[in-house]
């Protein structure tokens, strides 16, 4: 198994990562590290492959069965593609929250508990407790807490993504998956999910998918240039807006293509 002992800093070290769908392939020796306690956003013209990137982060791309990889992709050091790491531990370590938001037909409390219950937890002060913290964590709680047992539908969208984002918290991942989280809402919930992920970065390593640069101007740490399945460009999100070393990059964020 392969250890990487250069850099603790890095939560994920992808390396000479390919994929494949089927005989299209998708993403091309893709080779980059994500930052511990950073937001890295991942941006590119629409198919380029920024999805299919982070779904196999935590090995949930593998739900599309003609998918086939190469490469590796150490997650603390470790591969994930080896026969021993655990699938299901890996994608409790490594959450995901989606571009729509997806709470279940279900109480807020429900939705919030539903990773730990799963994992065994039934003690119900516990279980509040969990409730009460990630639904603090996810700036949720003084909208909520009041009408716990209503059903998570009568939420706005923007607070069915934090109500996602708190579930996500609850069963204590390391890193966070972002897919276009706020490409359905409005300008203000918007506002409070970025704040939001911004205050995460303290305690856990995010990585967003966003169509929007000023996005991932605004509030990445780093920025990874994605372009019809090469990594073109990785750097501080300053350098990548104010001083691209490739001109692909100039012409994607000057909005040549795209
Ligand atoms: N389930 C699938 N089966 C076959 N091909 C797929 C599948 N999902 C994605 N692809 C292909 O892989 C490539 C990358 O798609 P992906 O969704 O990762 O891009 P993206 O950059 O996230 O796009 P968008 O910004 O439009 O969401 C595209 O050519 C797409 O058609």
């Amino acid at each position: 198994m392969t250890q990487n002992l250069e850099n603790e800093n890095n939560v994920f070290d992808v390396r000479d990562l390919n994929l494949w769908y089927g005989n299209d392939q998708a993403l091309k020796n893709i080779n980059m590290q994500i930052e511990k306690n950073k937001i890295t956003a991942i941006i590119g013209p629409s198919g380029c492959g920024k999805s299919t990137f982070i779904k196999t982060l935590n090995r949930m791309i593998e739900n599309v069965p003609i998918v086939r990889t190469s490469g590796e992709i150490l997650y603390h050091g470790k591969d994930i593609f080896d026969k021993s790491m655990q699938v299901e531990e890996l994608r409790t370590k490594v959450g995901m929250v989606f571009q729509k938001p997806n709470p279940f037909p279900k109480s807020i409390f429900e939705n919030v508990v539903y990773g730990p219950k799963i994992h065994g937890i039934k003690d119900k002060k516990l279980l509040m407790e969990i409730a009460e913290n990630s639904l603090k964590s996810a700036a949720l709680w003084d909208e909520v807490k009041d009408r716990l047992n209503d059903n998570a539908y009568g939420l706005s969208g923007g607070q069915q993504q934090r109500l996602c984002i708190a579930r996500c918290l609850a069963v204590q991942p390391d890193v966070i998956l972002m897919d276009e989280p706020t490409s359905a809402l409005d300008p203000i919930a918007t506002l409070k999910i970025e704040e939001l992920m911004d205050s995460l970065k303290n305690e856990y390593t995010i990585a967003i998918v966003t169509h929007s640069m000023q996005q991932a101007a605004r509030i990445s740490d780093k920025t990874a240039f994605f372009l019809m399945g090469d990594l073109i460009e990785y750097d501080k999100t300053e350098a990548i807006f104010s001083n691209p070393r490739d001109k692909r990059t100039e012409d994607y964020i000057t909005g040549r293509f795209g």
